[in-house]
């Protein structure tokens, strides 16, 4: 990767890795249709050329990752996508970074990337809500805002995060909120942590979570995460489908209903898992609030508490505690940390 070999190489701007994923921001479809495209469709070099004046923002590189819905990502690219930039990182004439993503589960990309990216240069993860062949595709203005900001140096230590429609959000706390609209992203319980204005950062607030340079995680010699798979509790809920996941999975995540609960018969299930050895982490199918220690159900069951972490991301940090412990005692201590 070389940012002089462009010919608009400006020695006074920041440079920047650009790493496609795919997603809508790269999705072409009909002329100006928001519906019924191809995510993922298009090379990185048409999303870069779709923003007009970026060369003034930084000097920019790509590297096309992978081509995808984000529906399809999975853990072996989270592992390559953390190690690219684990490498990159260590180069002086690397400044920061943009991943462009589907938004799907961009929030999960996001959370993974903070807890195991090992630099406090600034990452930042953008997309889009419409195809970038759609009227008014808000694909160019995230980009080209998540680049400016990747070339602040406001936006070092501060973890992975996500611009979008405007809004600066943590990895940690951000969530996709709505199915179609442009503006789709908020922050559980939190807003934003600041705002993008044309190429300018207002930032507001900071996320307090350990996370990036300070986190524990070290991926470097894994080949693949340990299996985490989440149970959605509801009224009649089987508790079988808990045994059923403990045949495929090192640990399992309750959504529970209100503040993670469950019925009596999945209370006795979970307590039997404890004897397989399988960590139990109760969170909310609730999308705000916290989720703390209940002597009614973890005492008896040995559950652990997710604290605020939605189911989704919840997996996420239960499977990287695996990589390192199945104490419970230690496991609870990373749901109040990270
Ligand atoms: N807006 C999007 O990017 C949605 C798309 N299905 C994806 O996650 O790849």
């Amino acid at each position: 990767m070389n940012f002089t070999a462009s010919p608009f190489y400006n020695r006074s701007l920041r440079n920047v890795v650009i790493l496609a994923t795919g997603g809508t921001i790269a999705g072409s479809g009909e002329a100006h249709k928001t519906l019924n495209y191809e995510p993922g469709a298009l090379p990185i070099q048409d999303l870069l050329d779709s923003v007009p004046h970026l060369e003034r923002v930084a000097n920019c590189a790509g590297v096309q990752v992978s081509n995808l819905c984000s529906a399809d990502i999975t853990s072996e690219h989270w592992l390559t996508l953390a190690a690219l930039i684990n490498t990159l990182a260590l180069r002086e004439d690397v400044h920061g970074f943009v991943i462009t993503h589907g938004t799907d589960t961009l929030d999960e990309t996001s959370y993974f990337l903070n807890l195991v990216i090992k630099t406090d240069k600034p990452v930042i993860i953008t997309g889009s809500m419409r195809p970038a062949t759609a009227i008014s595709a808000d694909g160019p203005l995230n980009l080209y805002q998540s680049v400016a900001l990747a070339a602040n140096p406001e936006a070092s230590g501060q973890g992975v995060m996500v611009v979008f429609a405007e809004g600066i959000y943590s990895g940690r706390d951000v969530q996709k909120v709505n199915t179609f609209k442009a503006n789709a992203f908020d922050e559980r319980d939190f807003g934003c942590l600041g705002y993008m204005r044309d190429s300018e950062a207002f930032f507001y607030t900071r996320s307090l979570k350990k996370h990036t340079t300070a986190a524990q995680f070290d991926i470097s010699a894994l080949e693949q995460l340990p299996q985490v798979s989440v149970a959605y509790f509801h009224v009649d809920a089987d508790p079988g489908i808990l045994d059923y996941l403990a045949t495929l999975s090192k640990g399992i995540v309750i959504a529970g209903a209100g503040g993670g609960i469950y019925s009596k018969p999945w209370i006795d299930k979970v307590g039997e898992l404890k004897n397989n050895d399988i960590p139990v982490v109760r969170c909310s199918r609730i999308s705000s609030g916290i989720t703390l220690k209940d002597s009614y159900i973890d005492l008896s069951a040995n559950s652990i508490p997710c604290n605020s972490l939605v189911p989704q991301k919840a997996r996420i940090l239960l499977s990287l505690a695996l990589t390192q412990t199945t104490g419970y005692e230690e496991i609870a201590a990373m749901f109040n940390e990270y």
